[in-house]
């Protein structure tokens, strides 16, 4: 499965406030260039903190490609996804990836709410085993939108197979403000990236890596 992260930062790596909610970092040509990536992809896929923090339908994509509207797929160790998320709305498959942890009326509710749950690991989402179920349902384009705790840990477990960045021109700050990669963080060994393209997007730029 090829995985692609896309995310916009702030200058200073932050990905919204210490408030938490969702902050329109990208101008009207990144959101549209983010739109191409989504209706590219088989599959979108966020965090659960991302689901309770912004809401996303992961709806909005370039419907000129002519391809399907990708798949959400939402990594959820407890399955704690609102029955009523917008990502559950509609009729595109979204899959829920839980972990033993979740409890079973939580699988369940979100089970008749039209979700796939998808259960891998004992406490968090085991994602390599999680990728191989999505891999067997025909997902084989993943576009990973965030958040900073669910991008570490496809970094940490040598998932990500291209990255792009849009950095937008403005500081956000905040000890406690999510980060591009969050999680426990590396501490020997740094995951290198490879610089592919640069270029000058809106009032940002937009990097884009091999991994
Ligand atoms: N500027 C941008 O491009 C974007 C910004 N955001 C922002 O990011 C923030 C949310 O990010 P986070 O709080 O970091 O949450 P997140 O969206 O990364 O979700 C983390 C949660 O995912 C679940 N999870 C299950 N298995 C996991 C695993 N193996 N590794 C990591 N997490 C796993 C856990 O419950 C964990 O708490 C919001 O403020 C949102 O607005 C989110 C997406 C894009
Ligand atoms: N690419 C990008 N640029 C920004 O400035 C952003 N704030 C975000 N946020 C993420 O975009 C998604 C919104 O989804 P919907 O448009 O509501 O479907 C969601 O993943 C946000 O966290 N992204």
């Amino acid at each position: 499965m090829h995985v692609h992260v896309n995310a916009a930062v702030s200058v200073d790596g932050k990905l919204s406030s210490t408030r938490r909610e969702q902050i329109s970092i990208s101008g009207d040509e990144d959101f549209a260039r983010m739109e191409t990536i989504r209706a590219e992809s088989d599959a979108v896929m966020v965090g659960v903190g991302t689901v309770l923090a912004d809401d996303p339908s992961l709806e909005r994509h370039d419907e000129s490609l002519g391809r399907e509207p990708p798949a959400r797929v939402v990594a959820d160790s407890r399955a704690r996804t609102p029955t009523d998320a917008d990502i559950l709305a509609g009729d595109r498959p979204t899959y829920v990836l839980a972990s033993a942890a979740a409890p079973e009326d939580r699988r369940r509710a979100l089970e008749r709410a039209g979700a796939t749950v998808i259960v891998a690991g004992d406490e968090r989402v085991a994602l390599p085993e999680a990728f191989d179920e999505l891999a067997s349902h025909g997902i084989s384009r993943l576009m990973v939108e965030g958040g900073g705790e669910l991008i570490f840990s496809l970094f940490a477990a040598e998932l990500v197979d291209e990255l792009t960045v849009y950095v937008g021109s403005m500081i956000i700050g905040g000890r406690g403000a999510p980060t591009l990669a969050d999680g426990d963080g590396f501490v020997d060994e740094f995951p290198t990236l490879e610089l592919r393209d640069v270029a000058r997007l809106d009032d940002g730029v937009v990097l884009t890596y091999d991994v």
